[in-house]
């Protein structure tokens, strides 16, 4: 059998040329989502001479603050970080478009490695047919609305169990392990009760801005329904998994989230398993879903691992 080809130095020197000069807009990440290679190109959009140290939130802010890159399209720049990270680098493909703040107009690949690293190879598309780019960005955007919780933000329901069925996938075919969590607030039908429904709506709101700022890029955070989230962590062992629950418990229980109630607080409960290879997406969740129920019934605010 032939043998795969080696990558040699000569072959990479090439690649760094030929990136160099080429057009397309050319950017690695790592799994902290920290810029490791940017063409020039890719930097020529956001104005930058450098990459160094910076993550691609860091390019999304300075598009924002600077009207440079991006066209970031919103008054709340933290709540469309959220969303666009939910979706960030979740699947193994996807493509988009997107338009830039001078106008030109962009198609972006992103690639993602089991390791978590991203590539973006993009193009400028501004000189095709402008008639269908209309019809095209209806489709991402309902593409986007599909998959993203019209409340919170972050995942929705069926993205975040298709996100699960690819991590199960990843587990069967490599081995690559992945923590599954189930977050249910506490007493939130007391909430409601005493606060109102749109006070309810803001705690919601809150506590997914909350926890998506604690996760990796290639976790999984979506609201299966109600007061009820699924987490997803690849590549975790499972006392660094408990270090991470626990932290976001502690940040829940720390948080004010209602202004004009500002000694309002409250608590969630985490059931918290590793995917099991031989179970299906159903009785995995069930396994995590059955810790989540033994915390609330030994008190709520703490985790409890599946037997
Ligand atoms: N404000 C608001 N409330 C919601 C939403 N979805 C579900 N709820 C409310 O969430 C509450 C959930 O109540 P329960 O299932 O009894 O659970 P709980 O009060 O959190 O009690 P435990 O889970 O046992 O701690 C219900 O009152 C629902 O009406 C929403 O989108 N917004």
């Amino acid at each position: 059998m032939a043998s795969p080809p080696v990558v040699s130095n000569a072959l990479v020197q090439h690649m760094a040329r030929l990136h160099k000069q080429s057009p397309l807009f050319v950017a690695l990440f790592d799994a902290t989502d920290t810029t490791r290679y940017a063409n020039p190109a890719f930097l020529s959009i956001f104005g930058l001479s450098t990459y160094a140290g910076l993550t691609w939130s860091d390019l999304m802010r300075h598009s924002y603050m600077s009207g440079v890159g991006a066209a970031i399209k919103t008054d709340d720049f933290e709540a469309w970080l959220t969303s666009t990270r939910s979706r960030r680098g979740k699947l193994p493909f996807r493509a988009f478009e997107t338009d830039l703040t001078d106008g030109r107009w962009i198609y972006i690949t992103e690639t993602v490695d089991e390791q978590g690293w991203v590539l973006h190879v993009a193009f400028d598309i501004s000189a095709m047919r402008t008639s269908e780019r209309a019809l095209r960005q209806a489709r991402d955007g309902a593409l986007r609305a599909a998959q993203t919780d019209a409340l919170t933000g972050i995942s929705n329901r069926a993205h975040i169990l298709q996100q699960l069925d690819q991590r199960l996938e990843q587990l069967r075919t490599s081995g690559q392990t992945c923590g599954v969590v189930i977050l249910d607030l506490d007493h939130f039908k007391c909430v409601n009760d005493t606060h109102g429904h749109h006070a309810g709506d803001l705690v919601l709101t809150h506590f997914a801005r909350l926890v998506a700022g604690t996760l990796r890029r290639e976790d999984g955070f979506g609201r299966l329904g109600g007061e009820e989230f699924m987490l997803l962590f690849p590549n975790i062992e499972a006392a660094a998994l408990t270090l991470t629950v626990s932290r976001v418990l502690e940040l829940v229980r720390a948080a004010a989230p209602l202004s004009d109630v500002p000694d309002f607080s409250y608590t969630c409960s985490a059931g918290v398993a590793m995917l099991k290879a031989e179970l299906d997406a159903k009785a995995n969740i069930c396994n995590a879903d059955r810790a989540a129920y033994a915390a609330k019934a030994n008190g709520r605010d703490r985790l409890e691992w599946a037997a």
